[in-house]
């Protein structure tokens, strides 16, 4: 698959800046708001926007079932922010009712920075993405409180002091197979390279393992 084909989970939330991002990066975007648009797609990107209101409109427009089916199967997928929450299996801070698909075994915390400052701007450094620090956009973000097996920590945000922080700092970007999330929105910047990786993963899952 030269051109892969990623459907951006277009409920609510910043859809048409990760269309703009993944075509930026190479693939081609499209929409998903019904299961049979997913038929079509190599890869899923989850936006940002409230976890709570997308886990509500998943069972509203009978999209939960269908995309965790896939998800399960194995097709690659990218979570931001309240898309991070939806791949988790844990939600600290969540609605008593609020859905996720459980894809990576982490514990993520809502609104976890939100404590300390609503919004905010930094640049972190991020494995396996080259080409120096990334400018990365945080919005009532989660932060990510266990990784379990299999889960690859890619980066992490300066705790500035907080005690209670693992060594390092939060953790901010994770990867779990074909799995990618991040805390923050780099679909907001113009810098490619986080959607650029996310397409090379769909590019490798189409290939298969190695051998
Ligand atoms: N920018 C975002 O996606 C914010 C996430 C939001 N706080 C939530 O819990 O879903």
């Amino acid at each position: 698959m030269t051109v892969p084909q990623i459907g951006v989970l277009a409920l609510q939330g910043d859809v048409v800046d990760h269309m703009r991002a993944l075509e930026a990066a190479g693939a081609r975007a499209v929409p998903v708001r019904r299961a049979s648009e997913l038929d079509d797609v190599d890869g899923l990107v989850i936006p940002g926007g409230e976890s709570t209101t997308m886990s509500r409109l998943l069972d509203v427009f009978d999209l939960f079932d269908p995309v965790k089916k896939r998800l399960d199967e194995g097709m690659p997928a990218f979570g931001s922010c309240a898309g991070m929450i939806l791949l988790a299996d844990e939600v600290l801070d969540g609605r008593p009712d609020q859905r996720s698909f459980g894809v990576i075994p982490m514990t993520v915390r809502r609104n976890a920075f939100g404590r300390q400052i609503d919004s905010f701007e930094t640049e972190i450094g991020l494995d396996g993405i080259a080409g120096g620090p990334f400018r990365a956009v945080f919005i009532r973000a989660p932060w990510v409180e266990r990784v379990g097996e299999g889960v690859a920590v890619l980066g992490r945000v300066d705790s500035g002091g907080d005690a209670t922080a693992a060594p390092g700092g939060r953790i901010v970007a994770v990867r779990a197979g074909d799995c990618l999330a991040t805390s923050f929105h780099p679909e907001v910047t113009p810098d490619a390279r986080v959607h650029e990786y996310f397409v090379d993963m769909v590019r490798s899952a189409d290939a298969g393992p190695v051998e």
